[in-house]
């Protein structure tokens, strides 16, 4: 223990604050990494189409994992920096296999050298069928397409996910997390737009009848204002999906990017936490659109960490993060947004909860204001660097070498 982090728990002591139980609170939140940020949302199957659902990664930094095995040594080194035992969230035309499986063909034995390295490194996955970079996705139209045969392709590549999953799952011994974010849109003014809400609502419905065990397997939906090409109307809405899952019983996704810029997606957590049972987190830095920049310890996040401790949600919330920033180290955007997540959650852990409800409830605003803005200044970061620490990974100036090293060692690829 250091003397520092000796000085930092006498001060928060005197906070009424118990660093001990901040930490081990932090060691059991695990952080479910993106693998799409490894290699710009690309993915290792041979068959692609022209849409990309309206997300893009820019940018052309060396470096990009092209093959499983880049992208498993990638996350290895990411995890090795990042205090703590997290999961991988995987997106189905990530497969791990020499066949050429159409989306409607993908099995569980396509992804098995996932799971045996999830196995071998302690980690949890989670899944996302992939509904976008497919030719039959080149109308901006999937799940809600008029037409049946395309419907029916997609439903059974949900199927088949939904399936993958709950493998997944039972074999890792943690429910994987399945999301379906699915990218139709219209990019004009669209003169049905209950046409295309009932038949995205019963090709789910056909998708999800099957039931899994949730030991194995949770569903989660993900909504979005807009995408790029799909400026008028996205089928999948906020409003579409929140009622979804309450109706159906899924997870809901919230991702921070998919929402109006003024919006604070803190603030909607216990909102609908009054109506979902379980929620996953889709962490993202939106700048002016959904950009996907990786997460800074902004107030959008530092609000979120807090709203998840406060509220008491961190049980019924799936943290997953989603950014993807191709003109930076990619190793070193998901250890830095990764890190950025876990400091935030342990400001939050480390403020004086109990008196600051305490004096809202009175309707001591002054004392609140004054409260929050003292806190700011306690000494967070030796609490963090004890953190790093005890889980053996560096802290602070320690870490830029090896960030730097890894990228000098992977900038050759072609
Ligand atoms: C690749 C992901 O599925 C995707 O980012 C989705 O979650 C999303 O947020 C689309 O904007
Ligand atoms: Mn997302």
């Amino acid at each position: 223990m250091s003397k520092s982090y000796d000085a930092a728990r006498d001060v928060f002591a005197g906070w009424e604050v118990d660093t001990e139980a901040a930490l081990t609170a932090l060691s059991q939140i695990p952080i479910s990494m993106h693998c799409w940020q490894g290699d710009d949302v690309v993915g290792f199957e041979k068959k692609t189409g022209s849409s990309g659902g309206g997300i893009q990664a820019t940018g052309n930094h060396p470096g990009r994992a092209r093959t499983p095995e880049e992208l498993r040594a990638d996350l290895e080194f990411a995890y090795s920096k990042i205090p703590g035992k997290h999961r991988l969230n995987l997106h189905a035309f990530y497969m791990d296999t020499d066949e050429s499986p159409d989306r409607d063909e993908i099995e569980y034995r396509h992804f098995i050298p996932w799971v045996d390295w999830a196995k071998e490194q302690g980690l949890g996955l989670d899944f996302n069928p992939t509904f976008f970079a497919h030719a039959k996705a080149d109308d901006n139209l999937t799940l809600s397409h008029p037409d049946a045969g395309i419907r029916d392709f997609w439903i059974e590549h949900g199927k088949r996910s939904r399936e993958i999953a709950a493998r997944m799952g039972e074999a890792l011994g943690s429910a994987a997390v399945n999301n379906i974010w699915v990218p139709d849109g219209y990019k004009d003014i669209p003169v049905d737009r209950m046409a295309a809400r009932q038949r995205l609502e019963a090709s789910l419905d056909t998708m999800c009848a099957e039931k899994h065990d949730k030991a194995h397997m949770l569903d989660a939906v993900e909504s979005k204002l807009f995408g790029i090409g799909v400026e008028a109307c996205t089928v999948g809405s906020h409003e579409f999906y929140l009622g979804y899952a309450i109706k159906r019983g899924t997870l809901l996704c919230l991702d921070m990017g998919h929402f109006h810029p003024t919006e604070n997606i803190a603030d909607k957590l216990s909102s609908v936490a009054l109506s979902v049972d379980e929620l996953l987190l889709h962490v993202s830095r939106p700048m002016r659109w959904d950009s996907d920049h990786v997460i800074l310890q902004d107030d959008s996040i530092l609000q979120m960490a807090q709203e998840l401790v406060f509220t008491g949600l961190l049980d019924r919330t799936h943290i997953g993060l989603d950014f993807f920033d191709a003109t930076i180290s990619r190793t070193a955007a998901w250890v830095i947004g990764s890190r950025n997540m876990q400091k935030a959650l342990l400001r939050a852990l480390l403020l004086p909860q109990d008196r600051l409800k305490e004096v809202e409830e009175n309707l001591d605003w002054t004392t609140r204001l004054m409260l929050t803005e003292e806190a700011r200044d306690l000494p967070f970061a030796a609490v963090w660097e004890e953190f790093c620490e005890r889980n053996e990974v560096p802290a602070g100036l320690g870490l830029i070498d090896d960030l730097d090293a890894y990228q000098a060692s992977v900038a050759g690829r072609g």
